[in-house]
């Protein structure tokens, strides 16, 4: 790689992600935090990003002005919420510099909007930067391609901390989304998300969601193949916030020399 990141902005930068992404962004050489942002109105604005993160000061005050803060950046990396990634994909794909998408929760409207940005812009987007989860997803598509959905139902479960706002997680709907492809159905057809009441029995060949949500967990999930005689779990475990932001930054490295597009982390990690 010839040229590499160096100025990155990070939105969302006094959240649970932005903090890791200062953090690892600190750390690692030849990068700076070249901006960070809040919404309007945060009660964060002003604060410096490094304080936030528990790095000491770093000279980076927090704004609420993506437009400024792309001017001279080389990436943005952002973990907010579905309208400020929208947002900041018109914007970054203006100011033309990578945009690394963390943000789970997005609308298949809301998707389509940072796909129409990606014709101008590299666009990198997913729900679990890890190389453990989107591993997790070849195997899952593997695996369902290979056993018979009139004998096997899958099930797909997931457990995050208390302060989580969407559901299913990001990663559940992805390792879903892997099962439906190795099964070669859709998704959106196929999918149960909410089982309340009298429901009838399961339907065969369906792909089920349960969710869980309770203290600190930073993002447990399994999928359950399961016959009438035995069961295969695949599961992930995230112990650290700083896989994410590991995974964000090599996002933005590799997206570096692409040409505009909208990416996923199998075409980072090479494993589609
Ligand atoms: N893909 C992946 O690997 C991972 C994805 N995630 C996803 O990342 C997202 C963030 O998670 P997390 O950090 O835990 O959540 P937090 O709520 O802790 O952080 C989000 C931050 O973004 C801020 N924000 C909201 N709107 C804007 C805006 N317009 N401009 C700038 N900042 C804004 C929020 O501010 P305020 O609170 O004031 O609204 C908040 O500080 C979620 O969707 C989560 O699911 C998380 C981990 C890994
Ligand atoms: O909100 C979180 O915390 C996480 N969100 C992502 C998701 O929705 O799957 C990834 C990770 O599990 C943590």
């Amino acid at each position: 790689m010839s040229e590499d990141i160096k100025m990155v902005v990070i939105a969302g930068a006094g959240g649970r992600m932005g903090r890791a992404l200062v953090k690892t962004i600190h750390a690692t050489p030849g990068m700076k935090v070249h901006a960070a942002l809040e919404r309007p109105g945060s009660p964060l604005l002003g604060q410096d990003a490094g304080e936030l993160a528990g790095v000491g000061p770093i000279g980076v005050p927090l704004t609420s002005d993506p437009l400024a803060a792309f001017l001279k950046a080389d990436a943005v990396i952002d973990f907010t919420s579905p309208a400020s990634t929208v947002e900041m994909a018109a914007l970054a794909a203006q100011a033309r510099i990578v945009h690394v998408i963390g943000t789970t929760g997005c609308s298949a409207e809301d998707v389509e909007k940072i796909k129409a940005a990606s014709r101008h812009a590299r666009i990198v987007m997913s729900g679990n930067m890890s190389l453990g989860v989107n591993l997790l997803g070849v195997l899952v598509r593997r695996a369902a391609a290979a056993l018979e959905a009139a004998d096997w139902d899958i099930e797909v479960l997931e457990m995050h901390h208390n302060k989580k706002v969407d559901a299913p997680s990001g990663t559940a709907l992805l390792l879903g989304a892997e099962a439906a492809k190795g099964r070669g159905i859709d998704l959106l057809a196929n999918a149960v998300k909410v089982r309340d009441g009298h429901t009838g029995a399961r339907e065969a060949g369906s792909i089920g969601f349960a969710t869980l949500r309770g203290g600190g967990v930073i993002g447990d999930h399994s999928v359950l193949f399961s016959s009438d005689e035995e069961m295969i779990t695949l599961s992930h475990r995230a112990m650290d916030r700083a896989l994410f932001a590991k995974g964000a930054v090599t996002a933005a490295r590799w997206a570096f020399d692409k040409k505009p597009g909208f990416y996923s982390m199998l075409d980072v990690l090479g494993l589609d």
